[in-house]
């Protein structure tokens, strides 16, 4: 069976962690939530560094751990990146790679050479951990996880310890990661804009529990959750660069069910990107307007109204076409003065539209 398997209780002092998840075969699940939520307690029990007994764990049809056993992290067949990549300072990169190797018996060249192309470390392979910034560190410890070829990528908060013009980029690389490998990677991150990013499959941690687990815009677009994203509330769009208007630097990205004017961000025509849309940044009116700035105005129904954290606000589904959503943060007075009802037609105005990537 493809996916990965997870279910495990593992009790503490006021915590206890009960999980019971199926993941994807491949592509990035984000476990997020606030501090304390249990996201690394639960990778450590991925990784077998938390024994969890009783638990199950079975990645891609291989059973890591049952009832009848418990592989140690040894024997488990991943890689595991931390938040600070703690690489041995007498040793070069290249030697800090293969003491990884030697841990697994030597797995094959090859996942060193593409590992070490995919991070772009080849030019740093002699050097010591002594000479490199923080983001070429991470870069490292992060090649280090991969070069034993593993069947699946564990990472823990990977650019929590970077400053934001490190962490812009180190992206890069993630998101290349995210493109071109083919194990699944289980992402830590409590970053909303970590995770609109990378993330093609989010597990929502709240006291050791998952309060929702799925594809990225299905959860993001859930009205009882975002509530739980704050400020952060919106979701993220698919779509394809489908034109570009070198006048004004604006490329227009089709997705299911509209198109949308961005900031060009250089794509090609045809490429595939991510839009991230706040609920605080898109309002509602019951006519389109013409009289405006804004570039982006979509028809849409309401699908969903739900109260915010704040009394004084509300959040709305929208439904765009027939599958795509949109999050609209509006104050419970404005939606009574528009009388909003599931299933009305509205127009939705987008004051800003973020391309990530
Ligand atoms: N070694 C430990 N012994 C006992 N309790 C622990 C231990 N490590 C973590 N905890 C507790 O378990 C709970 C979950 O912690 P965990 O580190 O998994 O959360 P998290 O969501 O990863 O948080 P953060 O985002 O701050 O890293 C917390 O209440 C924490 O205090």
């Amino acid at each position: 069976m493809r996916g990965i398997q997870a279910a495990f209780r593992l009790e503490r002092a006021g915590f206890t962690l009960d999980v019971d998840l199926d993941l994807p075969a491949c592509g990035v699940t984000a476990l997020f939530g606030h501090s304390g939520s249990g996201k690394t307690t639960l990778l450590r029990c991925i990784a077998g560094l938390e024994r969890a007994p009783g638990g199950r764990l079975v990645v891609n049809g291989d059973v890591w751990q049952d009832g009848h056993q418990l592989r140690p992290t040894h024997q488990r067949p991943l890689g595991y990146v931390f938040q600070e990549a703690s690489l041995f300072d007498h040793l070069s990169v290249m030697n800090n790679l293969r003491y990884g190797l030697r841990r697994v018996g030597g797995a094959s060249a090859r996942g060193l050479d593409q590992a070490v192309e995919l991070l772009g470390i080849a030019h740093l392979l002699d050097r010591k951990p002594a000479r490199l910034s923080g983001g070429e560190r991470s870069r490292v410890g992060i090649a280090r996880a991969l070069a034993v070829g593993p069947k699946l990528l564990l990472m823990d908060e990977p650019l929590a310890a970077l400053d934001l013009a490190r962490k812009q980029e180190i992206l890069p690389y993630l998101e290349r990661l995210h493109r071109e490998l083919d194990i699944p990677v289980v992402y830590v991150s409590h970053a909303p804009d970590e995770v609109a990013r990378l993330a093609d499959h989010i597990v929502a941690m709240d006291a050791g529990r998952a309060l929702a687990s799925g594809p990225l815009a299905e959860v993001l677009s859930r009205v009882d959750l975002p509530i739980r994203l704050g400020e952060d509330a919106g979701v993220v769009l698919e779509g394809v660069v489908v034109e570009r208007d070198a006048a004004w630097s604006l490329a227009r990205v089709a997705f299911p069910g509209g198109c949308l004017w961005v900031r060009d961000g250089g794509q090609a025509q045809g490429a595939t990107v991510r839009v991230r849309i706040l609920a605080r940044d898109v309002s509602l009116a019951l006519s389109p307007a013409t009289d405006t700035s804004l570039l982006n105005s979509l028809p849409v129904v309401v699908d969903q109204l739900a109260d915010d954290s704040h009394p004084a606000l509300a959040l709305c589904r929208l439904q765009v076409g027939t599958s795509s959503s949109l999050l609209a943060r509006l104050t419970r007075r404005s939606a009574a003065a528009l009388d909003l009802q599931p299933g009305q037609a509205v127009c939705a105005q987008i004051k800003a539209v973020a391309l990530i990537g």
